[in-house]
């Protein structure tokens, strides 16, 4: 049964482009065990971690070619022009590989190393604003047990600071905007928490020539839900407490169910017990990131219109002298991603080791391919200004 939901529009101080973004209705998962298995990850047979979901074998060629940048069919014939050494080398296919490596050949034809094509990306942002967009967890800080030290180490806080200081520099998370912001620790950028429904300008105030000073004070498009959220939490801090391992983070305005710590054998149910307050629920939906279960109000406001709200807010919407970088981990980024394709602009790059269906043209394989990233990024900034 599709779940009838009432079309919830945030209440605005928004720019007027921001006026005509229509929301929607996300249909729910049909029938009551499709929709848990929906949320269930299972480990593939080639042996990923059971983070990603969205594996797939073989993914068609032509499937996400919505590049911004030239691609050129034949550049994986080519070695590698980066000025980065990668562990890959060379995206040439080889035939004798066995059909794990295979399946990472060919997908990373589609989604190509953002260190390797490093000149490509730079020179298709030639003459435009660059405005960087990070996610936290899986990009900034590598993946953990326990979500409370997914601590950001000093060399990468440094990283983003330097691009900071080039271009305007947004952190965009689930995670509460309160939370991020301790890991990160970084006045000068923009935040956009709760999955982007809570987003803050720079404290410090941003340099940008372009930007208003402090265009985007607060914009807190889902706060009508914020006593829902809070009886929820409590409801399933209670009700999965028997559950070992289970953990329930409040992330003000969605909230996450952790099961990276809880036995296999238990995750159904847990997902049952999950499912089954979110039933109660009308107003809330449930989506799944890496071995988390996360509840959001039921308006369609996602990482993707954070992206649009904030270019729009920092006076970018100009889609040609605007260059966009998203770099994000999980499901949720797909929505960013999404976005840049269907406006073909800019760059959505993936942090990924394993092949995940993703709307991002680039790939990086872990935060310190990001890190190397982000320092290229402001070396040829020196190169541009000079
Ligand atoms: O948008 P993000 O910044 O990627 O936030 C998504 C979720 O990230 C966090 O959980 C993930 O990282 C944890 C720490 O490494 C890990 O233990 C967990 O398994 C991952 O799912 C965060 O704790 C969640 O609240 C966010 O929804």
């Amino acid at each position: 049964m599709l779940q009838k939901t009432k079309e919830e529009e945030p209440k605005k101080q928004l720019p007027m482009s921001m006026e005509n973004h229509k929301m929607t209705v996300m249909p729910l998962p049909k029938g009551r065990n499709s929709s848990i298995q929906a949320f269930i990850p299972a480990c593939d047979s080639t042996g990923n971690d059971g983070d990603n979901n969205n594996i797939t074998k073989n993914l068609p060629f032509s499937k996400h070619l919505h590049f911004d940048v030239c691609k050129c069919n034949t550049t994986w014939l080519k070695p590698t022009t980066s000025p980065f050494p990668t562990q890959r080398g060379c995206n040439a296919v080889d035939p004798f590989a066995n059909p794990h490596d295979r399946n990472y050949d060919q997908w990373i034809i589609q989604h190509p190393s953002a260190l390797e094509n490093f000149k490509e990306i730079v020179a298709s942002s030639k003459g435009k604003s660059i405005v960087m967009f990070l996610d936290y967890d899986g990009t900034l800080s590598p993946i953990v047990d326990n979500p409370d030290r997914a601590f950001m180490d000093d060399e990468m806080r440094d990283a983003v600071r330097e691009v900071a200081s080039c271009f305007p520099t947004a952190i965009v998370t689930g995670r509460s905007r309160d939370k991020v912001y301790k890991f990160v620790k970084l006045e000068e950028l923009y935040y956009a928490g709760s999955h982007g429904m809570d987003i803050q300008g720079p404290k410090k105030g941003p340099k940008f020539a372009k930007i208003k000073e402090k265009a985007v004070v607060l914009f807190q498009p889902a706060s009508k839900f914020l006593p829902l959220i809070r009886e929820v939490y409590k409801l399933l801090v209670e009700r999965t407490k028997s559950t070992p391992g289970a953990k329930v983070e409040n992330n003000k305005f969605c909230l996450s169910v952790h099961f990276r710590c809880v036995d296999p054998q238990k995750w159904s149910s847990l997902a049952e017990q999950v499912n089954a307050i979110i039933k109660e629920y009308p107003n809330l939906r449930l989506t799944r990131g890496r071995k988390v279960l996360e509840i959001r109000p039921i308006i369609r406001w996602d990482k993707g219109k954070a992206l649009e709200f904030l270019l729009e807010s920092l006076g970018f919407a100009d889609l040609h002298s605007v260059f966009p970088i998203y770099i994000g981990d999980d499901q949720s980024d797909e929505d960013a991603f999404k976005v840049l394709q269907h406006r073909r602009q800019g760059a959505g790059i993936l942090v990924s080791k394993s092949p995940k269906e993703t709307g991002a043209s680039y790939s990086l394989r872990e935060p310190a391919e990001v890190m190397k990233f982000l320092h290229g990024l402001v070396e040829s900034n020196k190169v541009t200004v000079n």
